[in-house]
């Protein structure tokens, strides 16, 4: 199976993220972040690092596009820095933002490579949170002046549009878990973060569509197939909940207009004011072009009765990443299948799939072949998909070079490319680098 049995216009490319590789936090202008703010708030960050520098990529992406140009993929997702552009989060704009993300475009553009934006990856301007953030629609009425700029600036030049990046990790990982910024844990405050990220999106939908622009526009939603243990009848209901909290939350708003009701009487019985939100939900459910997939493993659960999804992961047998996330290659077809079958047809891009494994470089050589192992699987089971009549339009390996994931700083690596943090951030490619080369080059096939 060699890249030429995808179809033609298949788009393959690899994946990043403002905050995780740009650094320059508080150059030409950029306004501060809640992920700046977090990542400077002494034990948050695992091996205590920031993004104040991350990658560099801010003055180096010219060489980081020539990166992407010796790789030999067609197309790239990066994320823009809202606080770059609207220091502030709206009102006065930072010239020299825009300038850098018109360079970035038209440097993909010269170099052949399409360009995927995401709007949103997670880094919201921090005097937008000093006013409740998520938890105020004001911040939804800033979105869209955000987006509507820059669909103005680069609409003419960019084709695939992504609103947002993960809504489950901006409202329950950020708001309920608090692992991510702002590091917030209640519930309550996350579905009203849910809410309003979701109603963001179908407004900023709209606006792009009253704009005439030439491209295409969709969400990014990390999905993961749901198993329980056993065919329990109690298993199975964990199951349920577990996969309308993962999965339904945000694919039922955004294809079907309203939360998935087995939840939705959950939290209504905990929180009998939300009932006054969730009839508006159905504002999300603007026709969109595209639905972006991020894929990197299942999830198993067993019954709980303490918890209120009554249900608990558990870790099953078999190979894990350095993430701890179990490699499950089935998945990716499973969940590509299962959404064409339940909210098709639609075009679906694999918009982040790839592992961290605890890459050394030895003798000059960072010889990551767990990562070439898990790249063919994912690949295989892409193709699977395609065949059963999926509308898989592209794949983005996640990512292009190590930087800073989150809160555990730069101590995971998920690049095709090292980076040397220790030599003035060399990016050094990895052999992952050179198979992913081979194969786009139909040199290698993945059997
Ligand atoms: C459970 O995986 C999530 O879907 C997920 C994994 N990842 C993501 N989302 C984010 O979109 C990236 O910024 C992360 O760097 C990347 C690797 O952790």
């Amino acid at each position: 199976m060699k890249r030429e049995m995808f179809p033609s216009d298949f788009l393959w490319g690899v994946a990043t993220a403002s905050y995780q590789i740009e650094g320059a936090y508080n150059e030409d202008g950029k306004g501060e972040s809640i992920w700046d703010r977090f990542a400077h708030t002494p034990g948050k960050i695992k091996d205590g690092t920031t993004g104040d520098v991350a990658c560099d990529h801010y003055h180096r992406y010219r060489e980081d596009i020539a990166l992407l140009k010796e790789l030999g993929v067609n197309s790239y997702r990066f994320s823009v820095s809202w606080p770059r552009i609207f220091p502030c989060g709206k009102g006065e704009v930072n010239q020299k933002g825009l300038d850098f993300y018109n360079a970035l475009v038209d440097e993909l553009l010269k170099q052949g490579i399409k360009p995927l934006l995401t709007l949103y990856h997670w880094d919201l301007p921090q005097p937008l949170q000093f006013h409740g953030g998520w938890t105020n629609t004001d911040t939804v009425q800033a979105f869209l002046e955000y987006a509507m700029l820059l669909f103005k600036t680069l609409g003419d030049r960019v084709e695939l549009w992504a609103t947002f990046n993960e809504p489950w990790c901006i409202s329950f990982l950020s708001h309920e878990l608090g692992e991510h910024a702002p590091g917030i844990k209640d519930r309550r405050t996350a579905l009203q973060v849910a809410h309003n990220v979701l109603v963001a999106h179908g407004k900023a939908v709209k606006a792009f569509r009253g704009k005439n622009l030439p491209g295409k526009i969709g969400i990014v939603l990390n999905l993961y197939p749901v198993h329980p243990l056993s065919e329990s009848e109690q298993d199975k209901e964990a199951a349920t909940l577990s996969d309308c909290y993962r999965n339904r939350w945000f694919l039922d708003p955004v294809f079907k207009g309203k939360y998935p009701e087995e939840l939705l009487s959950v939290y209504q019985k905990l929180y009998g004011d939300f009932a006054k939100d969730y009839e508006s939900i159905q504002v999300a459910s603007e026709k969109m072009d595209f639905l972006g997939v991020n894929y990197y493993s299942r999830e198993v659960v067993s019954y709980d009765p303490k918890s209120i999804l009554k249900s608990k992961t558990v870790k099953v047998e078999g190979k894990r990443t350095d993430m701890d996330w179990e490699i499950y290659p089935q998945g990716i077809q499973e969940i590509l299948v299962r959404i064409n079958r339940e909210y098709g047809p639609i075009d679906l891009y694999v918009t982040e799939n790839g592992a961290a494994f605890k890459d050394e470089m030895k003798n000059g050589k960072i010889q990551d072949y767990e990562r070439i192992d898990f790249l063919k699987e994912h690949f295989k089971n892409t193709y699977y998909a395609i065949q059963q009549g999926v509308p898989v339009k592209g794949y983005f390996v996640w990512s292009l070079m190590d930087n800073f994931e989150w809160a555990h700083g730069y101590s995971k690596r998920f690049g095709l490319f090292y980076v040397d943090y220790n030599d003035n951030l060399k990016r050094i490619p990895k052999e992952s680098a050179r198979w992913f080369k081979k194969f786009l080059n139909n040199e290698i096939s993945l059997e």
